[in-house]
């Protein structure tokens, strides 16, 4: 179980109060609220980036010497690779040297992308090299903010199909932050409103 209850995080001018949620395996949850309600401090918080300062946080635990089973993937996949490193050494990283190439075809991604430093790939190959670095196996929850907000539709279709496949097979819980109203009723089977109601 992921969860959250009465989080409250403070920035230095604001404090943001988040609402509760609790994400079980398997579930694909949905998160809609107007821009800057908190939706990525929230994904920030349940993925041990941010420190709250109220509430209580429920995380599965780590496996031992294993990569955070909370990985939380940006709308900008180029913020979540060194662009000194080519996208193979970064994947190995995350991946701890662990095989990844049986993903490579169910994420439609060419083997020699991986070869290549991340400021060459176009937004949507580097997107799915992303979520590739998300889904090592350590990985139990996905937080997915805006993460194709910024693809083309065709583009977008794929990279859903090919996740929600991989999530059924894997039991991942996912959060699919989004403000697309179209998709989040497409792929969901709840949704948060916030900061209205949960329905
Ligand atoms: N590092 C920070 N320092 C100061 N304030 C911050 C910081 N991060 C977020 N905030 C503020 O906290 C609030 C919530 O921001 P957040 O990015 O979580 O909103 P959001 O719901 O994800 O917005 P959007 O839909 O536009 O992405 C905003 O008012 C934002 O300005």
């Amino acid at each position: 179980m992921l969860a959250l209850h009465n989080g409250l995080v403070k920035f230095r001018a604001k404090q943001v109060t988040l609402p509760n949620i609790e994400l079980k395996r398997g579930e694909v949850c949905g998160l809609q609220g107007p821009s800057g309600a908190g939706k990525s401090t929230l994904a920030a918080v349940l993925s041990g980036s941010l420190n709250r300062h109220g509430g209580t946080l429920t995380t599965p635990g780590y496996a031992r010497g294993g990569a955070n089973p909370v990985q939380w993937v940006v709308q900008r996949p180029e913020q979540a690779f060194n662009p000194r490193l080519t996208l193979a050494q970064s994947l190995d990283e995350a991946w701890q040297g662990r095989d990844y190439n049986r993903l490579l075809s169910k994420l439609e991604i060419e083997k020699n992308w991986l070869n290549r430093r991340p400021n060459t790939l176009s937004g949507g190959q580097l997107q799915r090299i992303n979520l590739l670095r998300a889904l090592s196996p350590d990985t139990e929850y996905l937080l997915c903010d805006e993460i194709t907000a910024q693809l083309d539709m065709l583009t977008q279709q794929k990279i859903w199909q090919s996740l929600l496949l991989l999530a059924a097979e894997r039991n991942l819980g996912l959060l699919v932050i989004s403000h697309d109203d179209h998709l989040l009723k497409q792929i969901c089977h709840r949704i948060i409103q916030w900061p209205d109601s949960q329905s």
